[in-house]
């Protein structure tokens, strides 16, 4: 049996995300001692990244050549919308953070810069760029939650506990799984050129991952205030 191509980019981006388990902002959600300042700009800034992130499986509808896929990016923005962010307007309503406060968070430097750059390559090239550029964030997201769930204690006594069971979950899992397999048809027959360029964008998206958890662990916005 010929290699997916999602096995592929595994190989190309493990690296990238297995430092995602020793960054000090994962690993603190882990074991529960997380700052709930630092978890709270995560739950801001993560919220307008995906209202963002959630436009571009509205790109991929438009852009899909078939109903079987444009049903799925429906079906993955559903996720976006009333699964993800379900978790984070419940923390959110813990903290006595409004879903109006929620939407109105002014992105941060780094949430600005990743946003902008797939809604960029999303809008200006074809379904591969669209899938391209969501697989990471869906897929690490689970990998996080999957490796986190079966850390000894994570699930016990823990304030994040319902973090890593969202990610963690089956229907995350399936979200992901939907998202790798739409990676794997694009892919089918492509020259090596065009599938060269898609590992780029998963690798840069995995990049901005990165920079992501920084920032939430630094509490960073902009650099100057203004
Ligand atoms: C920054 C980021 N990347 C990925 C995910 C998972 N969809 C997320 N919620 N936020």
């Amino acid at each position: 049996m010929s290699q997916l191509f999602t096995d592929r980019l595994w190989q190309r981006v493990e690296p990238i995300w297995r430092s995602y388990l020793d960054h000090p902002f994962v690993k603190r959600l882990g074991d529960g001692t997380l700052e709930k300042g630092k978890f709270k700009h995560w739950l801001k800034q993560d919220y307008v990244y995906l209202i963002d992130y959630a436009r571009l499986f509205a790109i991929g509808s438009a852009k899909a050549e078939d109903l079987a896929n444009m049903t799925t990016f429906a079906k993955l923005l559903h996720g976006v919308l009333d699964v993800e962010m379900d978790l984070h307007r419940k923390y959110a309503a813990e903290f006595g953070i409004s879903k109006k406060e929620l939407e109105a968070t002014e992105p941060s430097a780094i949430t600005t810069a990743y946003t902008s750059y797939m809604l960029n390559l999303s809008q200006r090239g074809g379904v591969d760029n669209v899938v391209a550029s969501v697989l990471a964030c869906e897929w690490s997201y689970n990998y996080i939650g999957k490796s986190l769930a079966k850390w000894p204690g994570a699930l016990d006594d823990n304030f994040y506990r319902s973090w890593i069971e969202m990610y963690s979950s089956n229907e995350f899992t399936d979200l992901a799984e939907e998202t790798k397999q739409l990676m794997n048809q694009v892919a089918e027959g492509k020259p090596e050129r065009d599938l060269a360029q898609i590992e780029e964008i998963v690798v840069k998206t995995s990049q901005f991952e990165y920079m992501f958890w920084d920032m939430v662990d630094n509490k960073e916005n902009w650099p100057v205030n203004a």
